[in-house]
């Protein structure tokens, strides 16, 4: 043991001297070599724990759960891993704590996060409690706090106890800086929200953990994602899942950004698999510890059209107000090529595939609840949480 320790230890030293050079974030996680160790001097509560990193059977703890990705992505890791699952959250969903295990946990309470870990032998962290881009600009103070303090926690617990972590970044670490256009991974981060702020000190203090203690953190950056199941929770591409539900309830919708002000964006299911797939991927397949992900681009007038084509009677009007000028600093689409390359993803739905799944699904949703009102009884829609379209990106 004490030999394979020193010889990590060695491994590690070895693989960070041949980083040199590399462009920050496409340096290696050394974890790819080195996961199941760190460096002995490392002090703290070392060791102290139930050892969970030690069985092979991921067991998670799910922050930030009763949100937008939470609720869809719950119900995906309990699927595949039974009674493995506990979700958290400093709010209640029933559509999650329904269905298994949740207990309270705020992010920045370190040592009560730390109590929830060792009691329950979680060996890995899916840290997706975070302020958004617009609620984080109404209230920059708690944003830097929350977003900044919670993934510190996290990744130093991940540090003592050898946990894995799992914490999605966004394409707001962009900014008016970077070049907008198919957007690289390696490039300028400048970004002018203190949500994007937050997720540079992210993508920066994971890819730091990894190298320095050989924690595995991987994390995807996201664009706007669209969703069914749940609204989303105060970004600046909510209005793309908000226009779905005014267009199949008051037929109309004032959009608070421009007609013509691109973003790039993944239908849920295609979130759920790419965020799937990344956490489960061989390490030695990784080349980067965060990756772009996308499947789409559209500006609103384009969504808009895609919905008039099923819905004709349908309008927007457009209203933008500080969220477009937030979207407008953000890439336009981004190249996920890295992503691609190294562990096969490939999105399945297109603009098209989305809205045609959304507006049914959504449907089925507001039938659903009619129905509940007018029994007074609570039913759960099933949705396959990885359900396929004809693939559009198959190439
Ligand atoms: N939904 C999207 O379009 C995108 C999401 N992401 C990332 O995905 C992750 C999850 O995002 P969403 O689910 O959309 O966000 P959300 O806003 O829907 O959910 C975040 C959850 O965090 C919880 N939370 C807030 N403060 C907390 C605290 N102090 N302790 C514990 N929980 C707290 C909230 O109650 C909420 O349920 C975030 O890291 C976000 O940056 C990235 C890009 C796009
Ligand atoms: C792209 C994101 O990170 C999020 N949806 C937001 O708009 O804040």
């Amino acid at each position: 043991m004490a030999s394979k320790k020193i010889a990590n230890g060695f491994l590690y030293r070895l693989l960070a001297s041949s980083r040199k050079g590399l462009c920050d974030n496409q340096a290696r996680s050394i974890s790819s070599t080195c996961t199941r160790s760190f460096p002995p001097q490392f002090g703290g509560y070392l060791r102290t724990g139930q050892g969970p990193s030690d069985v092979d059977e991921p067991r998670f703890l799910v922050t930030g759960a009763s949100g937008q990705i939470g609720v869809e992505l719950i119900p995906l890791l309990r699927q595949r891993h039974p009674d493995c699952v506990i979700a958290s959250d400093v709010r209640m969903n029933r559509e999650v704590t329904g269905a298994g295990p949740f207990v309270y946990c705020d992010v920045q309470d370190k040592d009560n996060l730390a109590r929830i870990i060792l009691e329950n032998g979680i060996n890995t962290v899916v840290h997706l409690a975070t302020l958004l881009s617009a609620i984080g600009e109404r209230n920059p103070q708690l944003a830097l706090k929350v977003n900044t303090q919670g993934i510190q926690n996290v990744l130093e617990l991940a540090a003592q106890h050898n946990l894995r972590v799992y914490a999605p970044s966004t394409i707001a670490v962009f900014g008016p800086t970077t070049p907008r256009e198919d957007t690289p991974d390696c490039t300028v981060k400048e970004p002018t929200t203190m949500y994007g702020i937050t997720k540079v000190h992210q993508e920066l203090l994971g890819q730091y953990y990894s190298r320095k203690y050989g924690v595995d953190f991987r994390s995807l950056r996201y664009p706007g994602v669209i969703s069914s199941a749940t609204l989303p929770g105060g970004g600046t591409t909510d209005y793309a899942v908000e226009i779905f539900h005014a267009a199949l309830t008051t037929g109309s919708y004032a959009c608070f950004l421009g007609p013509d002000t691109a973003l790039p964006f993944l239908y849920m299911p295609d979130c759920l698999a790419a965020t799937y797939q990344l956490m489960m991927a061989d390490s030695a397949s990784l080349s980067q510890t965060t990756y772009n992900v996308t499947a789409m681009s559209f500006t609103p007038a384009e969504l808009c059209a895609a919905i008039q084509r099923r819905l004709p009677g349908f309008t927007v009007d457009y209203r933008p107000d500080f969220r477009d000028a937030i979207a407008r600093s953000w890439p336009q689409s981004v190249d996920d090529s890295p992503a691609r390359a190294d562990w096969g993803w490939r999105p399945a739905f297109d603009i098209d595939a989305m809205t045609d799944h959304m507006l049914t699904a959504l449907d089925a949703q507001l039938r659903a609840k009619r129905e509940r009102a007018a029994s007074g009884k609570l039913r759960q829609a099933t949705v396959d949480p990885l359900l396929r379209p004809p693939s559009v990106h198959a190439a």
